[in-house]
């Protein structure tokens, strides 16, 4: 019952995200029952981030000056007992990414890695196309997951049409969602911190709080689509924060399509 959870506690999430989807983000934070705040500075982050829920790292419009901020915040986090979330965006692009995810994951112990195959193949040094923030492999997807996690000592989160979850023992597959997702910029990104807030309420099992987020995410995306697919994107992008307030658990238990 974890979002019943979520919507009780209002779980902090505090967010150093990127320009993109900084607004996209609170709002479904807030749409969904929890509480978004977005710091930066240095002279703050610590306290942030140790306070909060979750701390959400996402490198998608990083500069160096950030990159202190991050670690900063996330090892006040590691401190508190805090979980973080890495989103290594556009990792395998450019080589400037895919070293600061490798600095984030060695300065602080990250509590779960989200991101696309090509992203999180590039950390873990398999073959992968990164074409700006979009990737793809040709391999497995349940393998790199596994490898990631077992490399990072973290719970992995793989998404795309099929999205893993897995601590390296473990593995779910999450199979719900819809592809006008990849038509709304951000939509990775805000997972990021929908995980965020089921992992700051449910701490003791990550794989499972993460695996009912994404499947939560995916339910909320297929609802919205079949309200508006005679409309489009725009109309889409509203209704599914809308969903993001109305599912509930037991939607979720009732529509997931998980496999273990
Ligand atoms: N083809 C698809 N069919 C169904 N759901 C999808 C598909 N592709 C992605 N998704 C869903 O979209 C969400 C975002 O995943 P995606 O892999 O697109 O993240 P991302 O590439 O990091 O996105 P962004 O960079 O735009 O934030 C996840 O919930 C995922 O399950
Ligand atoms: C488009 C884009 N560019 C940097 S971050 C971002 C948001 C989606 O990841
Ligand atoms: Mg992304």
């Amino acid at each position: 019952m974890t979002l019943e959870q979520i919507r009780k506690e209002n779980p902090l999430v505090h967010c150093m995200t990127n320009v993109v989807v900084t607004n996209f983000t609170a709002n479904g934070l807030l749409a969904m029952g929890a509480s978004p705040v977005m710091a930066y500075a240095k002279e703050e982050v610590a306290d942030m981030a140790s306070i909060a829920g979750a701390l959400l790292l996402n490198i998608g419009t990083l500069s160096t000056e950030q990159i202190e901020s991050m670690i900063l915040a996330g090892q006040a986090a590691n401190k508190a007992g805090v979980p973080i979330i890495l989103d290594p965006v556009g990792a395998g692009a450019t080589t400037f990414r895919t070293d600061m995810s490798l600095r984030l994951l060695n300065e602080m112990n990250v509590t779960v890695l989200r991101g696309n195959a090509g992203e999180i193949a590039s950390l873990v040094g398999v073959k992968a196309t990164v074409k700006g923030v979009d990737g793809a492999i040709e391999g497995d997807t349940i393998e790199l997951a596994k490898k990631a996690a077992e490399m990072f000592n973290c719970v992995a989160v793989v998404t795309g049409a099929v999205d893993v979850i897995t601590d390296g023992q473990l593995v779910h597959t999450i199979s719900n969602g819809h592809p006008w997702l990849t038509k709304v910029v951000g939509t990775g990104c805000l997972l990021g911190a929908v995980i965020g807030a089921y992992v700051a309420v449910r701490r003791d099992d990550v794989v499972a709080a993460a695996t009912d987020a994404v499947a939560y995410y995916g339910i909320a995306a297929e609802i919205a689509f079949s309200k508006t697919n005679e409309l489009g994107i725009g109309a889409f992008q509203q209704a599914f924060l809308n969903e993001l307030a109305l599912v509930t658990d037991e939607k979720v238990d009732q529509l997931q399509r998980a496999e273990v």
